[in-house]
């Protein structure tokens, strides 16, 4: 296979959309985390090496998850499946890449390398070797996997860990189950076909809903609670735009089809961007 195409596997098995609003969510650290003065520099080795670390991380998975992704319609055209990319070659470069993600986090300081190897740590080992495969909170537990990116944003700029830095990492291990449910919902039948104990895997779609629309209500609460470290404006608009994410939850739940929850997710991602959008402009403005 040539070089470019290798290249081109990779790139996909590393999720570049997933890794695009992980770095935003990382540099909204950063900003949360910047006092005037102090220089914002470090968000460049902070940046490279979470993507790095990031996307070595989806890499290992993977090569872990090869069988089971086989078995699932949304994950049986990866590179690794139709044989671009062997189990074993998926694991050493996502460990390698990782390891330089980490390593980069050093430039940093100590906190940084921390949170990105915690970042890789959670997602590799707690959630899809251990969790996924056994407890529908996997999802739950393993959100904890995209707070470390806020963190490790948080912590290249301060060299320390607040408060403030901790809801921010918080708001996303909230978010993190309303977002994946939602897709889950979609691809229920894929996640009964491979034994993975997703939470639309396990109980009607009815209750899945239902556990999607609790999830983002309790989510609200911490975005709006941010606005103690922010100002009127992102409360006003941060308000505005999870009212409208309450009623598509309420409407998932009047209408809990497929269609309904694929909403779901997609404004999942565009709520998060645009909430991390909030507290970048708020703090910069
Ligand atoms: C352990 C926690 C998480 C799980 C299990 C999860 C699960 C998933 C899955 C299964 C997909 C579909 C990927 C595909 O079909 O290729 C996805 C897409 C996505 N996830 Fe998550 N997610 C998690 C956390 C996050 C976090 C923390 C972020 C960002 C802050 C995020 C952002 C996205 C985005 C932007 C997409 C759409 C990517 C695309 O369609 O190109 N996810 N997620
Ligand atoms: C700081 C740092 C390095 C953080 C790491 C954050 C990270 C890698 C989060 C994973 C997000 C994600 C899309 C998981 C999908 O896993 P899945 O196995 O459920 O998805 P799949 O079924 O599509 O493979």
């Amino acid at each position: 296979m040539s070089l470019q195409h290798k290249v081109k596997a990779y790139l996909k098995l590393g999720k570049l959309g997933v890794v695009s609003l992980l770095d935003l969510a990382a540099i909204a650290g950063s900003i949360l985390g910047y006092r005037h003065g102090i220089s914002l520099l470090p968000i460049i080795p902070m940046i490279i090496g979470g993507t790095l670390a990031s996307m070595g991380a989806m890499i290992i998975n993977s090569g872990i998850e090869i069988d089971k992704d086989k078995v699932m319609s949304r994950t049986s055209r990866r590179p690794t499946v139709v044989g671009y990319v062997s189990k074993k070659e998926a694991i050493i470069v996502g460990t390698i890449l990782s390891i330089f993600g980490i390593l980069m986090g050093f430039l940093d300081n100590i906190l940084t390398a921390f949170f990105i190897a915690l970042g890789v740590t959670i997602y590799v080992f707690v959630y899809t070797i251990l969790l996924k495969p056994r407890t529908w909170l996997n999802i739950v537990i393993g959100g904890f996997a995209g707070s470390a990116a806020a963190w490790a944003g948080y912590v290249s700029i301060t060299n320390s860990f607040t408060l403030e830095g901790f809801l921010l990492g918080f708001l996303i291990f909230m978010w993190t189950p309303g977002h994946f449910w939602s897709l889950a919902l979609k691809y229920r039948e894929d996640y009964i076909n491979a034994h993975y104990p997703m939470l639309p895997a396990v109980v009607g779609i009815t209750t899945s809903a239902k556990a999607i629309a609790i999830s983002n209500a309790l989510m609200v609460p911490v975005v709006i609670l941010l606005f103690m470290y922010l100002n009127p404006y992102y409360l006003a608009a941060s308000a505005i735009i999870s009212l409208f994410l309450l009623y598509l939850s309420f409407k998932l739940i009047r209408n809990p089809t497929k269609e309904e929850a694929m909403r779901s997710f997609i404004f999942s991602n565009i709520y998060l961007m645009i909430i991390l959008l909030l507290i970048i402009l708020s703090k910069l403005i």
